[in-house]
């Protein structure tokens, strides 16, 4: 993979806090320092537009332990309409895409027993891609309205882990979606 551009706001990641969650962490979280996954992620798979800090366009989602699950939290802007007042479909599976691969990544440091950003840790990376994406549209999503995303971990297999995650606008859960995320193939690196 071509090496990720520098392109590191110079106000990270006081800019990304609003986008995503620094929410504290619980007991069964392996990071206890209010970091989110992604903030771990090595250079060379931080570029990526929905979660990748240094990607100066992209949506820098961030996602955090909540309990046995995750949280990611998201809100839309006004260029991510898809008619008036309401958010862009795709977007909402961007979203869900990368809180899936994320907590992925998360839920398979947690079963090795890795601790993300552990610097006495040498173990070759645990990077993720999407093998498959499912998102129902279960009601129309208001812009300007923080979204609210938790995922759950189905299963976690050597190569694969796969995860159901919710969106809410306030109460109302507007889509619900499945990740099959892929350990990375090393044709991608
Ligand atoms: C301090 C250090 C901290 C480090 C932390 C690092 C964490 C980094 C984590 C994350 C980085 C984030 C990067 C952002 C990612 C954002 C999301 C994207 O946009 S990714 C781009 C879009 N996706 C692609 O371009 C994939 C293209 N597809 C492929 O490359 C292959 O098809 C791939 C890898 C997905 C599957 O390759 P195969 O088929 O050779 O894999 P096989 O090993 O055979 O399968 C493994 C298991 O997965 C299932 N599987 C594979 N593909 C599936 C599919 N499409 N649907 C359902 N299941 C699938 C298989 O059935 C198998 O399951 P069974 O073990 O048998 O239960």
């Amino acid at each position: 993979m071509a090496a990720a551009r520098a392109v590191v706001p110079a106000s990270w990641p006081e800019r990304t806090a609003g986008a995503g969650t620094v929410g504290r962490m619980t007991s069964h979280d392996t990071l206890h320092d209010g970091t989110a996954f992604q903030d771990h992620y090595p250079p060379d798979v931080a570029a990526c537009f929905g979660c990748g800090r240094l990607n100066e366009h992209g949506h820098h989602l961030r996602t955090t332990w909540d309990g046995e699950g995750t949280v990611t939290r998201f809100t839309p802007g006004p260029e991510q309409t898809a008619v008036p007042g309401y958010v862009y479909g795709g977007l909402i599976a961007s979203v869900i895409d990368c809180a899936g691969t994320g907590t992925a990544a998360g839920a398979a440091y947690r079963a090795a027993g890795r601790t993300m950003g552990d610097p006495d840790d040498h173990e070759p990376p645990l990077r993720f891609v999407t093998g498959r994406l499912e998102v129902d549209y279960l009601a129309p999503t208001p812009l300007g309205v923080e979204l609210v995303v938790r995922g759950h971990i189905d299963e976690i297999k050597a190569r694969k882990v796969v995860v159901s995650l919710e969106m809410a606008a306030g109460d109302t859960v507007v889509a619900r979606g499945r990740v099959i995320a892929v350990l990375m193939p090393a044709t991608m690196e």
